[in-house]
């Protein structure tokens, strides 16, 4: 279990808290882990009927941490980042996401795998992975046309600016914009709505509205990864992600 993932279950919810604020609660290794192992458990307990996935009122997540990309050691399969997307696809509960403030990356893509999703006002997503010398993971290649269109889905992937929530709402990534106050309470009393009603009707709905993209979603991952980690070795990725770091840290 990593300090900067929390656990809570509540009135059938489990909620997955990101906590790492001194670092805009970048994802490292040790989180994605234990972002898996609480989807396992959430997925093995019949009293978790739903899960939340939040960071703070004001920062959901930077993405990928990029000091943790400059030391990935070892090979893609064993990566707890690679087994957290292939869970992400797999699970069989409804998931809910709160994003506020940073939503970068894996922040914005794994929204995409969540059946409701709500963001604050101040919400900025951002898919940057051509600025790093990467290319789309999470399936976000196939899901994001899907969702927005072509036009929009490749300006937002090749282009990479980030947007606001207001632009998310309109283009139909996600439910609701909220205040930031209110986003945290809001999506906590909808997981939990999602999981008073019947079980077993929310989970067949659920496996109905995503079983007609399963298999070419499945394709797409594993073509996405493969890519992805034959960029992240690339002489024009490594300087990409050097240059990041010196720019959001000075390293
Ligand atoms: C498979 C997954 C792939 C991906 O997810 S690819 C995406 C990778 N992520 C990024 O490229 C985002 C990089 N970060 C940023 O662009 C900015 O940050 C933000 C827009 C998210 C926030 O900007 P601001 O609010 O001004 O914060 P700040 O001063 O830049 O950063 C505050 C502290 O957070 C650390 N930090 C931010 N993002 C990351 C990150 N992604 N990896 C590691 N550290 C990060 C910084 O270094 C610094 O920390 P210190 O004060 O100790 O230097």
């Amino acid at each position: 279990m990593s300090k900067h993932i929390t656990q809570q279950v509540t009135k059938g919810v489990l909620i997955l808290t990101i906590n790492r604020p001194e670092k805009r609660n970048a994802l490292t290794q040790d989180m994605y882990q234990a972002l898996t192992d609480g989807l396992e458990q959430a997925s093995k307990h019949d009293d978790v009927r739903a899960v939340l996935i939040q960071g703070s009122s004001s920062c959901f997540t930077a993405g990928n941490d990029l000091k943790d990309f400059q030391s990935i050691d070892q090979p893609p399969e064993k990566l707890p980042v690679v087994q957290f997307l292939r869970c992400l696809l797999d699970f069989d509960k409804p998931l809910i996401a709160a994003a506020a403030g940073a939503a970068v990356g894996i922040g914005t893509t794994l929204l995409l795998h969540c059946d409701l999703v709500y963001a604050a006002e101040d919400t900025r997503f951002q898919l940057p992975f051509t600025h790093l010398g990467l290319v789309p993971e999470a399936g976000s290649s196939l899901l994001l046309p899907q969702l927005v269109g072509y036009p929009r889905a490749a300006e937002l992937l090749l282009l990479g600016d980030a947007f606001d929530a207001k632009t998310a709402k309109q283009m139909g990534m996600i439910n609701q914009v909220l205040t930031n106050k209110e986003l945290l309470p809001f999506a906590k009393q909808q997981a939990q709505r999602i999981a008073a009603l019947p079980t077993e009707a929310i989970d067949a709905s659920r496996k109905l509205l995503r079983q007609p993209r399963r298999k070419a979603l499945r394709r797409t991952l594993e073509a996405e990864l493969t890519c992805f980690f034959n960029a992240l070795s690339s002489k024009e990725s490594k300087r990409a992600i050097k240059a990041a770091l010196k720019r959001v840290s000075g390293d």
